[in-house]
């Protein structure tokens, strides 16, 4: 609640010019609510260190990442197959879907096999071992890991369900393929499953196109950029705002752009599809470090909603029927709703 808070202040912030300056802000309620939420927020990630920093001088570490090995030749098997329908295309992506691959990628072999630590035992080992990070800046690094861990995915997941409430028809496959993976069984998902989750996964995909919970990421040049369509030049100082709304709506990438069509993300369609048509999670050396992780976690979360409720929403999909921007503002205040499926295991 407190980083949903921080939020709302920040959004104000961004309307209300009077509030920019931070020497009149600090002097407002909303100036005094921060350092309360920021005081709440600090205070967790506090804990969280110390609790580790305790673990790790005790000599536990954090869990490694192993995959199973039939997780894995499963994994290998479908990547082959896609990859033998067409030649891959110097310059473009044959799919994200394939594993969210992304030009930071360089070992193909990047599934989770190799074990690692995890990231906070590695920066308190590397803080021990010499390497020149505070305790202050470590938690910094947990600040980040979990704002950007938490909106981002608490978005994209609501932006899912919506548009499953949205199109049935769309739903009803989904819960045709996890009644296929999983029949009866009320069993936890596993690694391996989310590997057969391939509609679930194209739809999550395409709500991420349609609805990416980051819409716009910014940089402010620190050189002069010559453009390589045309004869002009950034100077150094600007702020570039790429718009991954727009980018993700451009007709001429994907057509009928405003549709929600989860094929759009079959490799047949992605083979040929520029690597910076879908940028989710931004591209390049800072693009999202938790792209693979964000997969993982809402396949496993929106898999177990889906396998229990079917979700319903009191605004039909010709609401949505309109041009663009617009789109979101009929959405606000829409409700959707989750009906039990079938009998409710505890953990839901
Ligand atoms: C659907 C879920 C997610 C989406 C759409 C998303 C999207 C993004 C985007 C667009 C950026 C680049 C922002 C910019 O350049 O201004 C970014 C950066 C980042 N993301 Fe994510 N993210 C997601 C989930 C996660 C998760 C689960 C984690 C961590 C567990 C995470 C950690 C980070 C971090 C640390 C950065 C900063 C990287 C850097 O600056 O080098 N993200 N994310």
């Amino acid at each position: 609640m407190a980083v949903m808070k921080m939020c709302d202040i920040l959004h104000l912030r961004h309307t209300k010019l009077w509030l920019r300056p931070d020497w009149l802000f600090s002097l407002t309620k909303y100036g005094k609510f921060q350092n309360h939420l920021l005081n709440i927020i600090h205070s967790l990630t506090r804990k969280v260190v110390k609790s580790k920093m305790e673990a790790f001088n005790k000599g536990i570490r954090g869990s490694t990442a192993e995959i199973p090995e039939d997780a894995t030749s499963k994994r290998k098997l479908s990547s082959e197959r896609i990859n033998s329908d067409k030649p891959i295309i110097e310059g473009v992506s044959f799919g994200q879907s394939t594993g969210l691959k992304d030009d930071l990628d360089v070992d193909d072999n990047d599934v989770g096999e190799k074990k690692r630590l995890a990231f906070l035992d590695l920066m308190i080992e590397a803080s021990q071992n010499g390497v020149n990070i505070s305790n202050e800046e470590i938690k910094e690094q947990v600040d980040t890991i979990m704002f950007e861990g938490h909106d981002t995915t608490a978005a994209g997941s609501s932006f899912f369900l919506s548009m499953m409430g949205l199109h049935p028809e769309i739903q009803e496959r989904v819960h045709q393929e996890l009644d296929e993976i999983f029949g009866d069984s009320d069993r936890p998902a596993t690694f391996a499953d989310t590997l057969e989750m391939k509609y679930l996964e194209r739809c999550l995909l395409e709500t991420l196109r349609v609805y990416p919970p980051v819409p716009i990421v910014a940089r402010q040049l620190q050189q002069d950029v010559k453009l390589a369509n045309g004869d002009y030049t950034l100077p150094a100082g600007c702020t570039v705002i790429i718009g991954t709304y727009k980018i993700h709506r451009r007709a001429d990438i994907y057509p009928n752009p405003d549709k929600f069509d989860p094929d759009n993300f079959l490799p047949e369609r992605t083979v040929n599809r520029h690597y910076y048509a879908f940028i989710p999670f931004s591209a390049g050396p800072r693009s999202c470090v938790g792209r693979k992780y964000a997969m993982l976690k809402l396949k496993i979360l929106l898999s177990t909603i889906m396998r229990n409720y079917r979700v319903k929403s009191d605004i039909q999909e010709k609401d949505f029927q309109l041009q663009g921007d617009i789109i979101l503002k009929r959405a606000e205040g829409f409700q959707i709703r989750l009906e039990a499926r079938k009998r409710i295991p505890q953990a839901c």
